[in-house]
């Protein structure tokens, strides 16, 4: 039986020293705090013998002599992929390579600036706009991530340039500027694939906010008793995540984790709903270097009060709504609340 400690206290203890778990790792520890000990690391996938799955990869003809390809086998591929994996690799995506090297580049300065400065974006308060913290649910989980994040709300209030990290300032304006250009397409091919006219979803107002989640995994000293992030499905929307070389991301396929192999030139999209909302995971970061990914939500922010439910176009009395209307604001509690435990938010407001 393991010996009985205060959890609460330590985890008090940790926050308020707003170091990150970057802080650990620069003191030197070489073993992890017991607040970060999960009692079930199951690394390594449930074996199946050679199991091969080819993750679905679309090209959405945006690159450099783009234009071979066709909305209608665009929509077509989104379809299926969204419907089986409830997650797609999105290449051609518009977003030019320099961009998103220079995104990695500047959360990274970010997270490993002078201590002293970083600590003056700690915080938790939930209307803050820009904050770095560790783990968002840290006082809610069962255990913690060895995970510190920025987050930023970039639309659709766009933020002054005095209000951002200088360490990142620009970049993030500019990223955030071709991720909702490229949210708007995402949208307009979801609800084309779902049968319905392509602004359907952004009359929605789902193209609308977007908050950059940007992530930074410190090298772990013990990545089998922890995870990089827990085991969840997402709040937004959609997620559009861009992920650095390490590795480490794993989606539940069929009841199998399955890798998420880096690609510089890619996005990996992440679906909610009819559309499968993909559970997925983050082992804890075992090279020598930090992983970095930066995860565009396109979610509104926790005091937005409109109202969401399954789309009234798609109901029927053969398909009646598995889910009641619920907020915004309603949502995002109901989420801080649960923390990543693994468990769906929606399964809350099933009917
Ligand atoms: O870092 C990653 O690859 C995934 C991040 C993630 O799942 C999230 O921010 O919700
Ligand atoms: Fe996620």
């Amino acid at each position: 039986m393991a010996e009985k400690y205060d959890r609460a206290g330590e985890v008090k203890a940790f926050d308020e020293k707003k170091i990150g778990v970057k802080g650990l790792v620069d003191a030197g520890i070489t073993q992890i705090p017991r607040i970060f000990h999960h009692p079930n690391v199951t690394v390594t996938n449930p074996s199946k013998p050679s199991l091969t799955v080819v993750i679905p990869t679309i090209d959405l003809g945006l690159g450099l002599g783009g234009g071979t390809v066709t909305r209608e086998s665009v929509v077509a591929k989104v379809r299926d992929a969204v419907r089986k994996f409830g997650f797609f690799q999105a290449i051609n995506h518009g977003i030019p390579i320099d961009v998103m090297e220079k995104m990695k580049r500047g959360i990274r300065g970010f997270h490993e600036q002078d201590p002293q400065v970083k600590r003056g974006f700690y915080s938790r308060d939930i209307n803050r706009k820009v904050k770095y913290n560790t783990n968002f649910d840290l006082y809610t989980s069962q255990a913690a991530n060895w995970r510190d994040t920025l987050t930023t709300v970039m639309a659709p209030n766009v933020p002054s340039a005095e209000d951002l990290p200088e360490t990142c300032r620009e970049i993030l304006l500019e990223y955030s500027e071709r991720m909702m250009k490229l949210g708007e397409l995402i949208f307009e091919l979801l609800s084309e694939a779902l049968g319905l006219k392509p602004n359907h979803l952004k009359e929605l107002d789902c193209a609308k906010s977007l908050s950059l989640l940007s992530h930074y995994y410190p090298p772990c000293p013990e990545p089998d008793r922890t995870f990089g992030i827990s085991s969840h499905t997402d709040i937004s929307f959609i997620t559009i995540l861009l992920q650095d070389h390490i590795g480490g991301l794993q989606v539940l396929h069929d009841g199998y984790w399955i890798d998420l192999p880096p690609n510089p030139e890619a996005l990996i999209l992440i679906t909610n709903d009819e559309f499968v909302s993909v559970e997925h995971r983050v082992l804890a970061n075992r090279s020598e270097e930090p992983r970095i990914s930066i995860a565009s939500f396109f979610m509104h922010t926790i005091t937005n009060e409109q109202v969401y439910g399954p789309i009234k176009e798609l109901l029927s009395k053969q398909n009646p709504p598995k889910y009641r209307d619920t907020t915004t604001t309603e949502f995002a509690k109901h989420y801080l609340s649960k923390g990543l435990d693994g468990t769906s938010p929606l399964l809350h407001f099933r009917i």
